[in-house]
């Protein structure tokens, strides 16, 4: 009788990894710690249709959906769990928390040691955020960058101005480097001029290259095996890694230099001689150097581009916008822009439809594991809740999906705006929430309100090019989003 060992061997090899994918599959099926979440079927025995969800760019529109069909609470993948209820956030993300960070952002790190982005033990966090947080704080910003970030909104703008009256201005470059230039001097102390020549430096370009690997690296581990590969454009991917954190040396030299401009570093290490409360070590500031340049650069960037196309998409709008901003006198402040009702709610509705950060804010369950949404879910789970769900919920918004920067004014003076309801406050969160928020939000609403005075006040009459569409700025979302077509094209007919 013929038996399995007399197939041909390439055959009898598949037929038994076929076999013990199967069994596995089954097994984690069988054992699956969220089976009992709802949710997809395949969910309980794999994560490939999120992973494949994740490497197209589609996350957050999957994970939308699966809400949609299943609730609040719905499973993932075996050992992840999406969060769209209200009180599961304020649990996941309250202060003094007990669900971390998940390895992932560890996973993400590609620099030899973890900064403030990715580090998971608050034991570790906590110092490192206490002594970043002053020299990002409001009054610290006021008093040593606001006329760093004003100028460089003006010439951002000046040069937008300059070629949509030629042919046409794309503002996704330029608040691009509005946002690099403006991150890079804080860190460095200096201007890497990029918005004087009109395109990124050497350092930025390779950063991008080095954050990009990063970004599908974590997702796709086994691509680790093409640092083999002989071809330059890879080999460059995997080498950058040197290349930066020498550069990043020189945030360290400007910040321990007395004679040469200070950057925000100087403040970080004069903080932890005067009080002997932290400790950061060169390699630190070099970490942290580029962080503030990568965390600041493609959110405030996308973000304006964002504002750009949905205003211009509303003429309406945009003339009410220019008369606002015409008000100002000439020498104005972030104070008195704080003061203008339209710009400032114009920016918050931005960061609710199109804020660059609506992914999944992936968390650990605790020792215990914890009800959440009335299902139970095991300690080591990870919970993912997205801005994305939240700041569409018809629960919480009326008509969630337009543009409508009204529901953050108030109707009438007594009456409070739309927008400022407890649940509204609770689920608006476009720079995150809790211990882990956003560090850079003053400094990014500082850019925000520059570059939205300075474009409508200068440039009345903007309209959007043939060649920006629907489609050209349809969200691609790998962590963050950007226009799949990564240009936002506008011009100005005098
Ligand atoms: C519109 C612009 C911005 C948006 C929408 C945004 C959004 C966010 C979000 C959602 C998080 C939380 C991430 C998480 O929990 O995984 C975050 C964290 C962070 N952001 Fe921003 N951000 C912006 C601008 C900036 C800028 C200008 C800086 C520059 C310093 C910055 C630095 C950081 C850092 C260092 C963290 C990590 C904080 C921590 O874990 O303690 N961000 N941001």
């Amino acid at each position: 009788m013929a038996s399995l060992f007399d197939l041909p061997k390439p055959l009898l090899v598949a037929l038994l990894i076929f076999t013990a994918t199967v069994c596995r599959f089954a097994y984690i099926g069988l054992t699956c710690p969220t089976r009992h979440i709802p949710g997809p079927w395949y969910t309980r025995f794999t994560h490939l249709r999120l992973k494949r969800a994740v490497v197209t760019g589609q996350r957050i529109f999957y994970i939308d959906s699966l809400h949609q069909e299943y609730g609040p609470i719905v499973r993932l993948s075996p050992f992840e769990v999406g969060v769209s209820d209200l009180n599961g956030f304020r649990e996941i993300h309250k202060i003094g928390t007990k669900y971390l960070k998940s390895t992932w952002y560890q996973r993400l790190a590609n620099f030899p040691k973890a900064g403030v982005f990715t580090m998971i033990d608050p034991r570790e966090h906590g110092p490192r955020r206490k002594l970043l947080s002053r020299s990002f704080s409001r009054t610290y910003l006021v008093e040593n960058w606001e006329p760093v970030v004003r100028e460089k909104a003006r010439l951002a703008v000046e040069k937008i101005r300059k070629a949509a009256v030629a042919d046409r201005a794309d503002v996704y470059n330029w608040w691009m480097l509005l946002a690099s230039d403006v991150s890079a001097h804080l860190a460095f102390g200096e201007s890497f001029r990029m918005l004087e020549t009109g395109h990124a430096n050497q350092f930025i370009r390779v950063l991008k290259k080095l954050t990009m690997g990063a970004g599908i690296m974590v997702e796709m581990p086994l691509l680790r095996l093409l640092r083999f590969v002989p071809v330059t454009a890879v080999q460059e991917m995997f080498n950058a890694n040197d290349y930066i954190i020498k550069g990043a040396g020189r945030a360290v030299e400007m910040a321990r230099s007395r004679t040469g401009e200070a950057n925000i570093f100087a403040k970080v290490i004069d903080d932890c001689e005067k009080e002997g409360e932290g400790h950061i070590e060169d390699m630190d500031v070099r970490i942290e150097a580029m962080n503030v340049i990568i965390a600041g650069t493609d959110t405030t960037g996308v973000t304006l581009t964002y504002l750009t196309w949905a205003v211009l998409q509303r003429p309406e709008l945009r003339k009410k916008l220019e008369e606002e901003t015409a008000g100002l006198e000439d020498g104005f402040t972030e104070n008195d822009l704080i003061a203008l009702p339209l710009l400032n709610a114009v920016i918050e509705e931005t960061l609710r439809l199109y804020g660059a950060a609506p992914s999944s804010l992936p968390r650990v369950v605790p020792q215990g594991g914890a009800k959440l949404g009335g299902h139970f879910i095991p300690q080591g789970t990870t919970v993912s809740t997205q801005a994305y769900t939240f700041h569409r919920d018809p629960q919480i918004w009326e008509d969630p999906l337009t543009f409508s920067p009204t529901r953050w004014l108030s109707p009438k003076p007594d009456v409070p705006a739309p927008a400022s309801s407890p649940d509204a406050k609770t689920a608006f969160h476009p720079f995150g929430a809790g211990a882990r928020s956003c560090v850079g939000i003053h400094l990014a609403r500082m850019e925000l309100r520059y570059a939205v005075a300075f474009l409508f006040r200068e440039c009345k009459g903007l309209r959007l090019s043939e060649r920006t569409t629907p489609e050209s700025m349809a969200f691609e979302n790998f962590f963050l989003i950007a226009p799949k077509a990564h240009r936002c094209e506008i011009e100005l007919r005098e």
